[in-house]
């Protein structure tokens, strides 16, 4: 039982715009290209509870990920369920497949959009099937769960949901490394740590899928039969709430699938984000540049490395085209280091180790990261700065300025390029080979 609770309760990472960002400039179109990748969809090398034939199969309902057939029924649908007069359409673009594009002059500073609540999904939304929206409440399961089984039960119902011209205008294969089978992610991803993330959470979606399955799906099979709730079905939908769901700051941080505002692709360049906005009651974005009639429109996923855009939505911006951009960069301690014990001691009584993670990005590294390079050289005749070295590593230390040894300049600068270069080394296909 404490492993099933463990997995219903795996807090997924947040992945679409969630909070204000701090204010910059960015000006110019966004050069960012979809990682097209289309697999088949086996999902690990680990065994699993579902045939892999069954997993291969396509999924009964969404539409080809450019369709824009679906995309204009949804927007019959949205406008007589009530979305107002929009100054966007939905079309093709270069950026993203499809996206929303201005009709009309849009103006810096102009709101938009204005879904009004009726037509968002969140934990709260109604079950066609009552019985199955009833008997998830009742097991009290989280809103990630409850929303990706929402989502597959209502597709499954086909025309009887009220959602059926919304999840048919979804993709039927989300772009997402969901799909990606073990072998792939080991080949393109061989030395990045979005590797790791992208195995966690495959197993985390395999996990809270065989968590429901022998918790609820098993003990109520008429509700949820296995030929529509099974680990196929899970990986649509979590592959769709990870490219798809919203975090709204104005609603306490509700999470919801908003239709139409998730047409909106992403640009490094752009800072606005999806709200709820209290005085129209609709969810809104305010534009941070002007629009021409025929440019595509975009909002801000977040402040994300190239990595965390492929993890969760499955594509990378084009090279030097994202300014949040970077790498983890592994530091380790150098265990011949006579001094190696001390230095340790010294990390850990900050809360760091050995090897240690620190961002590196095209504009330079942080003031942590060079502290720990120059714990990583310091000579022992220099160790009573071991702590101070230590402390500025872990962005605990009382000088904001950051450390400064210019008797180390060199070492420090050498030992981190020679981090670099081993980890360009495991990188076994580049761009122009794959
Ligand atoms: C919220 S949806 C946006 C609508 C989506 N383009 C569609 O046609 O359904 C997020 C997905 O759009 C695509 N996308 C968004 N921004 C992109 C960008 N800058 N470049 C390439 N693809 C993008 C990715 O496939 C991502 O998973």
């Amino acid at each position: 039982m404490a492993q099933i609770s463990r997995v219903l309760h795996t807090s997924f990472l947040p992945h679409f715009p969630q909070s204000p960002l701090p204010p910059s400039s960015h000006n110019g179109a966004s050069p960012a290209v979809p990682f097209r990748y289309r697999t088949r969809s086996s999902i690990s090398s680990s065994p699993s509870t579902t045939s892999r034939a069954s997993e291969a199969r396509p999924i009964p309902w969404g539409c080809e990920i450019e369709s824009l057939e679906s995309a204009s029924a949804l927007q019959q649908w949205l406008s007589e369920s009530g979305l107002p007069p929009q100054k966007m359409a939905i079309q093709r673009v270069d950026v993203g497949e499809r996206g929303l594009v201005a009709l009309k002059n849009i103006r810096k500073g102009e709101k938009l959009l204005f879904v009004p609540p009726s037509l968002v999904i969140t934990a709260d939304s109604d079950w066609s099937c009552l019985e199955a929206g009833n008997v998830m409440r009742r097991n009290s399961v989280p809103d990630w769960p409850l929303l990706a089984t929402y989502l597959i039960s209502e597709a499954s119902l086909m025309n009887s949901s009220r959602w059926c011209s919304y999840i048919s205008a979804l993709p039927r294969q989300p772009y997402s490394l969901l799909y990606w089978t073990r072998s792939e992610l080991d080949t393109y991803l061989v030395a990045s740590q979005i590797r790791e993330r992208a195995i966690e959470r495959i197993t985390d979606v395999e996990g809270t899928y065989n968590d429901l399955k022998v918790r609820i799906f098993s003990k109520y099979p008429q509700l949820f039969p296995e030929e529509i709730f099974n680990m196929r079905t899970f990986m649509w939908s979590f592959g769709i709430l990870f490219s798809r769901l919203v975090r709204l700051p104005s609603m306490d941080g509700k999470v919801a699938l908003v239709p139409w505002a998730d047409m909106l692709n992403h640009s490094s360049e752009v800072e606005t984000f999806l709200d709820y906005d209290k005085s129209s009651q609709g969810i809104v974005f305010t534009t941070d540049r002007s629009y021409q009639p025929g440019e595509q429109v975009f909002i801000s996923y977040g402040k994300k490395s190239n990595g965390e855009l492929l993890l969760s939505y499955g594509f990378v911006a084009k090279e030097g085209a994202n300014p949040d951009d970077s790498v983890e960069l592994s530091l380790p301690l150098n265990k011949s280091d006579k001094c190696y014990k001390e230095k340790l001691e010294a990390l850990q009584k900050y809360g760091l180790s050995t090897p240690q993670r620190f961002p590196l990005q095209i504009t330079g590294w942080s003031l942590e990261m060079k502290a720990y390079a120059y714990l990583v050289v310091c000579p022992p005749n220099m160790s009573q700065h071991f702590e101070e070295m230590a402390a500025a590593a872990s962005n605990k230390s009382t000088s904001k300025a950051g450390i400064n040894y210019p008797e180390l300049e060199e070492q420090t600068l050498q030992f981190l390029l020679d981090c670099c270069e081993s980890s360009i080394a495991k990188y076994t296909k580049f761009l122009e080979v794959s």
